[in-house]
């Protein structure tokens, strides 16, 4: 096949031909992280201070100093945060290939199932019959799991209750298959981490991580838009922050399909 030629993909987005939906929620000071039982260190808070505002600490320019967790708002996860990924190559955000930066998205709609219960889980029975309506999951794409939380306010991202989170994700059985027998590159949620909230109590505990990091794959959290989007056929740029050994960083999500 003869090399197509990026300025075709310039142009068709120059025209209309192509669009770009954005995937990424507002970084805000009150945007929720991920909350830890409190015997674990905890993500910082966002911060985001004023240097100067084209006043005596700066005339001519306006700036500020933000402090935030790697694992903040819309945000990739590497291989090297979780255990099952730490002795794996190319593992960090600041060493995984270019290459896989840029790749195709399936997108599963979810959203009804996940208004009747928080605590829905994804399974691979609800993915297999997607797979009879839109083909088979190819190798290298991303998974995106539609809940339309994104659209709920962010203080009920969470979602506590005194037993913890209760938010919509995958169960072990269809991360495990996702990862092993989809080859998928990885899987994104709208909810603030890509497992459900209740998965410290699945075995094993968070198989999201355990699964997708175990197997060089790669998470997108706290997406927003997935209603903009085909079920195939969209292709995501998600390039992280080049932070040295980061195990994920906050980042600009964007998708590119036809109008
Ligand atoms: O990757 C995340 O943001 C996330 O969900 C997480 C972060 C740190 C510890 C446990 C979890 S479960
Ligand atoms: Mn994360």
């Amino acid at each position: 096949m003869a090399a197509p030629d990026p300025l075709d993909f310039a142009a068709a987005i120059a025209t209309g031909a192509l669009r770009v939906v954005d995937l990424t929620a507002t970084l805000t000071p009150d945007f929720p992280v991920i909350v830890l039982p409190p015997e674990f260190g905890q993500a910082a808070p966002v911060r985001i201070r004023e240097i100067s505002r084209y006043d005596g600490r700066g005339p001519g320019w306006y700036w500020n100093n933000i402090t935030l967790g790697e694992h903040t708002g819309t945000h990739f996860d590497a291989p090297i945060h979780w255990y099952t990924g730490k002795d794996l190559p190319n593992n960090a955000v600041d060493t995984l290939p270019a290459e896989h930066m840029i790749a195709p998205a399936c997108v599963i709609d979810c959203s009804g199932e996940a208004a009747a219960d928080a605590d829905f889980l994804l399974t691979r029975a609800r993915v297999e019959a997607w797979e009879e309506e839109h083909g088979r999951i190819p190798r290298g794409h991303w998974v995106l799991l539609r809940t339309d939380w994104s659209k709920r306010s962010p203080r009920d991202y969470a979602n506590l209750k005194e037993d913890g989170a209760h938010t919509p994700g995958p169960d072990a059985e269809v991360m495990k298959w996702l990862v092993e027998e989809r080859g998928i590159l990885g899987f994104g949620t709208e909810t603030i981490g890509t497992d459900a909230g209740q998965a410290s109590h699945f075995e094993p505990p968070h198989p999201a991580h355990h699964f997708l990091h175990g197997a060089g794959r790669y998470g997108l959290q706290c997406l927003c838009n997935l209603d903009r989007l085909p079920p195939t056929g969209a292709i995501l740029i998600t390039a992280p922050l080049k932070i040295l050994n980061g195990s994920g960083s906050p980042l600009r999500v964007l998708a590119v399909t036809r109008p």
